[in-house]
């Protein structure tokens, strides 16, 4: 079992922002959120993560409700990389990513033999190991996406939120970033813009519109022709990739 949103919907200064929206991964899956700017990806992220509570419908980690969990058992279980992660303060790299360790810390603040590997395989994993001791603040706009992920990987989560996590990155490390998180053996939740990146990694996508789940399943199945008229506006074409038969997307204008 792993984290689901059940009939969830949600209230934002006066607008219903989440309407009603259904979403059960399956444990170790990756599922792509799509939809326009404003349709309702990072509110429906933010449910999930349990930092926000539904108006009405619930969230579920195991079946259970994550309001009824405590917040550390929830800290251990999900990480997340939202939109805007900032880190203002004159750390290093390794530090940042240190972090990710918090929730798994003794209650006297005491680190655990893993966490030195943990931080390490995460910096090897984003492609950052020989940026640890650097600081922060000198990284690049792409290498400080890629130390928000690492400190995300480092929180060794089974359910793992992201928000956009392409944004800033050249196309190899959006690519490798993708096949990363979905060979992970963790549930991913990612919204995401580019649908031909969702077309290649997402074992399901799930389309927002107006804050309502307008569509969902295999992207092959989804990301049609009339759905991206209907949803984005625009006028697509979509063919099969000819080695991994996974759909590709050209538009026109
Ligand atoms: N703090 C807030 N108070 C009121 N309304 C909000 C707030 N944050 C977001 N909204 C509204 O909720 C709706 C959904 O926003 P959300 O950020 O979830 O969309 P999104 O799909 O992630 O958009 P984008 O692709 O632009 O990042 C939008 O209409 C937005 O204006």
């Amino acid at each position: 079992m792993t984290l689901s949103a059940e009939r969830v919907s949600w209230r934002r200064g006066g607008s219903l922002v989440v309407d009603e929206v259904e979403l059960t991964p399956q444990p170790g899956e990756t599922v792509g959120l799509l939809g326009p700017n404003g349709s309702g990806k990072s509110s429906l992220l933010r449910l999930l993560q349990g930092v926000s509570r539904p108006d009405s419908g619930a969230v579920t980690l195991d079946g259970r409700d994550i309001a009824s969990l405590r917040r550390s058992t929830v800290a251990r279980r999900i990480a997340a990389v939202t939109q805007h992660a900032e880190t203002h303060t004159d750390i290093t790299v390794y530090d940042v990513v240190r972090l990710g360790r918090t929730p798994h810390r003794g209650p006297w603040g005491q680190g655990s033999p893993d966490d030195h590997r943990a931080i390490r395989e995460a910096l090897e994993r984003v492609g950052l190991s020989d940026r640890a001791d650097r600081l922060w603040r000198s990284l690049s706009g792409g290498e400080r996406q890629r130390a928000h992920i690492a400190r995300a990987l480092a929180q060794e989560p089974r359910e793992l939120l992201l928000d956009e996590p392409t944004n800033h990155l050249d196309i190899k490390h959006q690519l490798d970033l993708l096949h990363l998180i979905s060979n992970l053996d963790v549930t991913c939740v990612v919204a995401i813009h580019d649908l031909n990146l969702a077309a290649m990694f997402c074992d399901e996508v799930v389309v927002l519109h107006a804050g309502r789940a307008v569509a969902g399943g295999r992207p092959a199945d989804v990301l049609t022709p009339e759905l991206i008229r209907e949803v984005y506006g625009v006028t697509a074409e979509v063919t099969a990739h000819p080695v991994s038969g996974r759909p590709q997307i050209t538009f026109t204008y």
